[in-house]
């Protein structure tokens, strides 16, 4: 059974259609990433997916009980407000001194939490909020954009952090990201999104699909080799195996 699965899921905003016809679903331990053009729908499709936005066609069906931990792009804080981040994480729902040592620990802040939130970086202030996030337990952790704002060294770090969390918690996750060469090596699946699901796969498939180069044009090229690069340092033959791999009944040819 999906975690998260949509059957022909389409959302407008007042009346405006902005993604049409997604079919898409989200298993156990994956590690899922949407790209796409700004405009295109990401924040939609994931706002849709945990509950926030109603559709205006198809379905959206979530595993019953389901754990979401949610990390946003940004959060805005006052920074004349004192507050620290044990008391950030308190809030709205209270939680014990040693969950929330544990959620900073694996989010790789530990000694963190009598710090005051308005002094934190950039980096440090994005593993507060997936720290945040995994005070929910979630059996899926959602980032859309998480690591807008930090340099690319920074991101790169982030999303090392998220694999390691995916590997001791065994969470799907799905991410929104514009750091395609970085996520790219790390997901099992991508859906890109121009309006529609322009295409979907492995890393490797998306990234030489004629929908995609289309729309990311030389970018892509670097994507590419990046993956490429890392695949055979770091996983081993198997992976291309992987029972995700081009589904002919899940297939999403470009519909323009
Ligand atoms: N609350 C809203 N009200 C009206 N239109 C909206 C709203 N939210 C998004 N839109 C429009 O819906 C379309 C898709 O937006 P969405 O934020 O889902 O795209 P995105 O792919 O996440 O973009 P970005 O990469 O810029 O974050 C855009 O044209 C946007 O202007």
């Amino acid at each position: 059974m999906a975690l998260i699965e949509t059957r022909g899921l389409t959302l407008a905003h007042g009346g405006q259609i902005v993604l049409r016809g997604v079919d898409f679903r989200i298993d156990k331990g994956e590690i899922v990433t949407i790209v796409g053009p700004n405009g295109s729908g990401k924040s939609s499709l994931l706002r849709a997916l945990i509950g926030a936005l109603v559709p205006a066609g198809g379905t959206v069906a979530r595993a019953r009980g389901l754990r979401i931990g949610y990390v946003p792009q940004s959060l805005a804080i006052d920074a004349t407000l004192p507050l620290t981040v044990a008391r950030f994480l308190n809030l709205p729902s209270r939680h014990g001194a040693a969950d929330i040592a544990a959620a900073l620990d694996k989010a790789g802040l530990p000694d963190l939490a009598e710090q005051q939130m308005a002094g934190l970086s950039g980096g440090q202030f994005q593993r507060v909020l997936l720290a945040r996030a995994l005070l929910a337990r979630p059996d899926i952790l959602i980032l859309d954009e998480a690591t807008q704002g930090l340099d690319q060294p920074g991101a790169a770090s982030f999303y090392r952090q998220i694999e390691a969390v995916r590997r001791d918690l065994g969470c799907a996750v799905l991410m929104v990201s514009h750091d395609l060469h970085v996520v790219m090596a790390a997901s099992d699946r991508v859906l890109c999104l121009n309006g529609h699901v322009c295409c979907e796969g492995t890393p490797e498939l998306v990234a030489s699909a004629p929908e995609y180069r289309a729309l990311f044009g030389t970018g892509t090229q670097g994507a590419l080799a990046l993956y490429r690069h890392e695949h055979s340092h770091s996983h081993g033959p198997d992976r291309h195996h992987h029972h995700h791999d081009h589904d002919p009944d899940h297939g999403h040819e470009a519909q323009n």
